[in-house]
């Protein structure tokens, strides 16, 4: 709720400047300069309105320009409208010049008074909006990746380093977090950059055609096959090769792509001419690729030789700070693209998204701005632009208790188990449980006991 204190020594004066204003604003009242700052160090007002004519010197404005003096020195932030006499001029000059946000002339009139305030607090909150912008780094070294979270600075700190050598990439996140921008990313910082980038989804090809989109064939190798295909793989020559949904791959042609990372040559179909190809290879899955294992639909092997360095992408609800920042940087860009610059999230927007789970991560955001964008009346997006859960409800959400308890044992959990190299008798007397304890709760968080071997 906003907060507003009217300083005013007139008992008359004060409450009708009081009823001035509508519930939404929560206004306190002070008479003089100490109960004023008792006000302000408990209520932490956004605005204040000052009569500069308080006891002891009603008539003159010395007490008022102390206060005001005090005021900004305690509260910086704070919007001081200062109130003056009709003909009292000099003295409205001379607060805006110490710092005050504008100035109100006696006699009262419900409206302008009304109308100064309501703009005094939308300064406030721009200005606070400013803040939290400019308190967080939006764009990261890491072109096109949004983030505050240290999960995310810490990743892209990674993708730094790891993207000017050659090793192959193994990155891991639930859908729409961000795997193929990533990606992209080791690509586009490594010299291999003005080489191709060839991306290929092997869950989306169905199994009989992957083999010959990734190898190519040769003419009359099958039918149909009129001419010879370069694979993708080939056309990365250079390059870099993405390989998403990784996971994905049918055991057949697993085998078929270690050769190739051990080789470093492809057999089109038909051929039996081998042809060197250099490619850096990036892999990406949001499958728990340890259980495709377990399940013997995954070559260990092939894993072992694409993980050389993996990259864990938390889910965007799991990474502080991170909702926010990615939500008002998609509202100014795609905003700009759909020919409405300016919006901005109203305090019921922020709540949601910082309460929402957000399944389909940055992509769901992605739809839910872009519609809220198209929907918003005025110049501010509400929760419901967004088909968001309401303020109230994004509260009790994360009032919930055990939800909060359990992302804070996860959390815990999982740092305590990089921290001593996945030993669980250390990390169990790190977290203070006893060993079964902790294999119950990695069972129930689903969380790796193991850590991820590099290739040798
Ligand atoms: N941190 C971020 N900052 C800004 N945009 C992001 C960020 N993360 C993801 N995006 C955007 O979200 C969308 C989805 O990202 P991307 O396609 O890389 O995800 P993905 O994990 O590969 O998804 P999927 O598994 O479904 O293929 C893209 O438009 C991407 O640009």
């Amino acid at each position: 709720m906003k907060q507003l204190l009217i300083v005013e020594d007139d008992p008359g004066l004060q409450s009708q400047m009081r009823w001035c204003f509508t519930e939404d604003i929560d206004v306190s009242l002070a008479t003089d300069r100490n109960s004023a700052l008792a006000a302000i160090r408990r209520f932490e007002p956004e605005v204040v309105t000052l009569d500069l004519g308080l006891p002891p010197d009603p008539g003159g404005a010395s007490e008022g320009f102390a206060l005001l003096d005090d005021i900004l020195r305690l509260a910086p932030t704070t919007k001081v409208i200062v109130v003056t006499g009709r003909e009292d001029k000099e003295n409205a000059v001379k607060a805006i010049g110490m710092g005050a946000c504008d100035f109100y002339q006696k006699p009262l009139d419900a409206d302008i008074l009304s109308f100064v305030v309501h703009r005094a607090f939308r300064l406030a909150e721009l200005e606070r909006e400013n803040r939290e912008l400019s308190a967080h780094p939006i764009d990261t070294s890491v072109k096109g990746i949004v983030a505050a979270s240290p999960e995310m600075l810490t990743i892209c700190r990674t993708v730094e380093k790891v993207a000017p050598t050659d090793v192959t990439t193994l990155i891991m996140g639930e859908t729409g977090t961000g795997k193929e921008l990533l990606a992209r990313a080791l690509h586009d910082l490594s010299q291999r950059s003005d080489k191709p980038f060839a991306a290929i989804n092997c869950a989306a090809i169905p199994e009989n055609l992957l083999e010959s989109e990734l190898f190519g064939f040769e003419k009359g190798s099958f039918t149909g096959a009129t001419q010879t295909k370069q694979g993708k793989i080939e056309s990365a020559n250079g390059g870099t090769l993405f390989l998403d949904e990784i996971g994905d791959m049918p055991m057949a042609l697993q085998a078929k792509l270690l050769r190739f990372l051990q080789e470093r040559v492809v057999d089109r179909v038909g051929s039996v001419r081998p042809i060197p190809v250099d490619v850096r290879v990036v892999c990406a899955t949001h499958r728990n690729v340890q259980e495709l294992i377990d399940r013997g639909d995954f070559r260990e092997d092939l894993y072992y030789r694409i993980s050389e360095i993996v990259l864990d992408i938390p889910p965007l609800r799991e990474r502080q700070g991170d909702p926010l920042i990615i939500a008002r940087s998609l509202l100014k860009s795609l905003g700009t693209q759909l020919d409405r610059p300016n919006l901005t999230f109203s305090e019921d927007a922020v709540q949601a998204i910082n309460g929402h789970p957000w399944p389909g991560n940055v992509r769901e955001m992605i739809n839910k701005v872009k519609r809220a964008i198209i929907m918003a009346d005025g110049k501010r997006v509400t929760a419901e632009d967004l088909q968001l859960e309401s303020c109230e409800a994004a509260i009790e959400a994360q009032l919930n208790l055990r939800q909060v308890r359990e992302n804070a044992e996860r959390r815990a959990i999982t740092q305590a188990l990089h921290d001593t190299g996945f030993n669980m008798s250390q990390a169990s007397r790190l977290l203070g449980v006893t060993r079964p304890t902790l294999y119950n709760l990695t069972d129930k968080y689903r969380i790796e006991t193991t850590a991820v071997v590099p290739a040798t």
